[in-house]
């Protein structure tokens, strides 16, 4: 697919978001837009998967093409099962064939229980599943994806990795922005940057920021059933423990500011642990790593945590020497 000469406003003689933008997609790879907050990723990502059309320029030879936007409207009359077969239905699969692809991206992102919950009693991170599993269902010639990975618990986030790899395995083509600029880092194919309207092709697979840095990782006890508040800091990656704790990972540099945020939500977070662990970069998915993962996630020797005694994170390297634990209190 290609764009010529694209430009997008809205709202006739309102400012031009993006001009003059030439852009050829790649088959079987993976790109990557990024650029300063309200620049025009989203209008973007919105005219490659054609759900906008530019003001003026060329959209040519579209594939088929599913778009996981950045905020999903959850609030629609179905069960998360029936709108994921809709979904299917739209997209030129047999009844059958939808059912089976539902309930298969439901069970991979561990969300098979909720298919006969109605979609506005989801909950955030189910929503998202639901949203992510729309667009895979489809198994589209081109992926587009506004920050897909936002709200999904470890495991979902590590799935989603493992689904763009198999999209461009098959041969499609994967569009993402992210605010985590290690997102997917050593698998990008293609960098953009949206500058002053135009997109910026960049060299070199790391956008900025995306060597792996040093992590915090803590652990919060919310109010029974609550969800971590919205737009946290540091972009957390979080995981919920069987007993109501969360364990959040996020850049060491942002700890302090996620820390304060948790402790003054409404109602307050209660932190019970705060640790520094060297990120985690399993070599055995070192073409897909999961950013900032959790303590529970797979290591290099393909093994929990859990399943290791020496406390190891599996990455070949020990996480001790630089943990350290303190206690605080709301
Ligand atoms: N539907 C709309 N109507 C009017 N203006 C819009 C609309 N959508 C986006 N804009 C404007 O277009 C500009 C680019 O917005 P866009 O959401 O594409 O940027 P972005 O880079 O994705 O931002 P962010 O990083 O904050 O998500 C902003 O000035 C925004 O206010």
């Amino acid at each position: 697919m290609k764009l010529r000469n694209v430009g997008r406003r809205y709202g006739r003689g309102g400012p031009w978001v993006l001009r003059g933008v030439d852009l050829e997609l790649p088959a079987g790879g993976l790109v990557r837009i990024d650029g300063a907050n309200g620049t025009g990723k989203s209008t973007l990502l919105r005219v490659l998967a054609g759900i906008d059309r530019p003001t003026e320029g060329q959209v040519d030879a579209r594939p088929r093409t599913a778009f996981v936007p950045e905020r999903f409207p959850a609030a629609l009359p179905f069960t998360a099962a029936d709108y994921l077969v809709r979904l299917g239905r739209i997209h030129g699969l047999r009844g059958t064939v939808a059912r089976e692809r539902a309930a298969g991206w439901l069970e991979r992102f561990g969300a098979e229980a909720h298919d006969r919950t109605p979609m506005d009693e989801l909950s955030k991170g189910t929503s998202q599943k639901v949203a992510v599993a729309q667009a895979l269902l489809a198994e589209p010639e081109l992926l587009v994806l506004d920050e897909a990975w936002t709200g999904l618990d470890v495991p979902a986030r590590t799935e989603l990795d493992l689904a763009v790899a198999e999209r461009i395995e098959a041969g499609g083509t994967v569009v993402f922005v992210d605010h985590d600029p290690r997102r997917l880092a050593g698998a990008v194919d293609e960098l953009y940057t949206v500058v002053d309207g135009g997109l910026v092709r960049r060299t070199g697979a790391l956008p900025d920021g995306a060597e792996a840095g040093p992590e915090t990782r803590i652990v919060a006890m919310g109010p029974p059933g609550a969800e971590p508040p919205d737009g946290l800091p540091g972009a957390p990656a979080y995981e919920a423990g069987p007993d109501g704790r969360l364990t959040l990972t996020a850049p060491a540099e942002r700890s302090d500011a996620l820390l304060r945020a948790l402790l003054t939500a409404r109602p307050p977070w209660h932190i019970e642990e705060v640790r520094a662990a060297l990120p985690v970069v399993p070599a055995a998915r070192a073409a897909f790593p999961e950013p900032a993962q959790g303590s529970a996630g797979p290591g290099a020797d393909g093994r929990t945590p859990d399943d290791r005694s020496d406390g190891s994170d599996g990455s070949g390297r020990s996480a001790s020497p630089t943990t350290t634990t303190r206690h605080l209190t709301s």
